[in-house]
């Protein structure tokens, strides 16, 4: 089997305070003796890899870690401690909504985003009406992008995303914005896609959605990879280190 994603050591920290960094008085104070910067691992010690085909469920409380193991993923952010490394394209449904631009207009984000992941302008002529109509935002071609609503970002950026061929697909919690109808829309896209043999990460608090899809789950907690296993394992962990919580 192909392995399409391995992690190995995989961490990540911020900072919790932005001014929290130095103090006046470190600038003075002898290099050991600096007062640690304000850190912590929003990521450690994170290894696994995927195979081609996997539709893995990110598993987690609040702030634990999930966007951004697939910020990491994406490479749109760094690790400051291991690797991470991706064969083969991917296509990011994320909260930075895969580089859709403000002032732009649905049609030139389209053509942007698609034309950044490698589409040739006469391939995207094939399928723009598609992608606008899947979106259901007809009539809206010409509008910038930030004067949609919040659940039409999601259905154009949705629309594009999954069109592209890229072998791995990152879906973050976006889809909750979108109404019912259309998440169902979307659902029926995704199942289609992993029928296609595409590799999935796919980051929800809903159990439901989590266990139509994945066939295996990642546990974080505390920026650690607790359990990597069957996804019904893994929600069985997590609901019994939560139930009464
Ligand atoms: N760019 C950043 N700068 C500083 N801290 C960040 C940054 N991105 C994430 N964090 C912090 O890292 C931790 C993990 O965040 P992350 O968004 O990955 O959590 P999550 O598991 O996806 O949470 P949720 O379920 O709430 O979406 C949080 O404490 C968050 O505040």
């Amino acid at each position: 089997m192909a392995v399409m994603i391995a992690t190995e050591g995989l961490g990540i920290r911020f900072r919790r305070n932005r001014r929290g960094r130095r103090s006046f008085k470190d600038l003075f104070a002898s290099k050991h003796r600096r007062s640690r910067p304000n850190e912590f691992w929003a990521l450690k010690d994170v290894s696994f890899s995927v195979e081609r085909g996997e539709a893995i469920g990110v598993v987690g409380r609040n702030g634990q870690g999930k966007s951004t193991l697939l910020k990491l993923v994406a490479q749109v952010m760094l690790p400051d401690e291991g690797s991470v490394r991706v064969h083969g394209g991917v296509a990011p449904l994320i909260e930075i909504t895969g580089g859709f631009v403000d002032d732009l207009t649905v049609r030139d984000n389209v053509y942007l985003t698609a034309g950044l992941h490698g589409m040739t302008k006469r391939e995207i002529d094939a399928c723009y009406d598609e992608i606008i109509e899947f979106a259901e935002i007809q009539g809206f071609e010409e509008t910038p992008y930030k004067h949609l609503s919040s659940g039409m970002r999601v259905r154009i950026a949705f629309a594009v995303i999954s069109r592209l061929d890229e072998p791995i697909l990152l879906v973050d919690e976006v889809l909750a914005v979108g109404d019912k109808a259309f998440r169902e829309k979307c659902y029926r896209r995704i199942e289609q896609l992993l029928a296609e043999g595409r590799t999935m990460f796919f980051v929800s608090h809903n159990e439901r959605d989590l266990k139509r899809f994945c066939t295996r789950g990642l546990y974080l907690d505390k920026g650690r990879l607790v359990h990597d296993g069957p996804i019904d394992e893994v929600l069985s962990l997590y609901n019994r280190h939560y139930a009464d919580k």
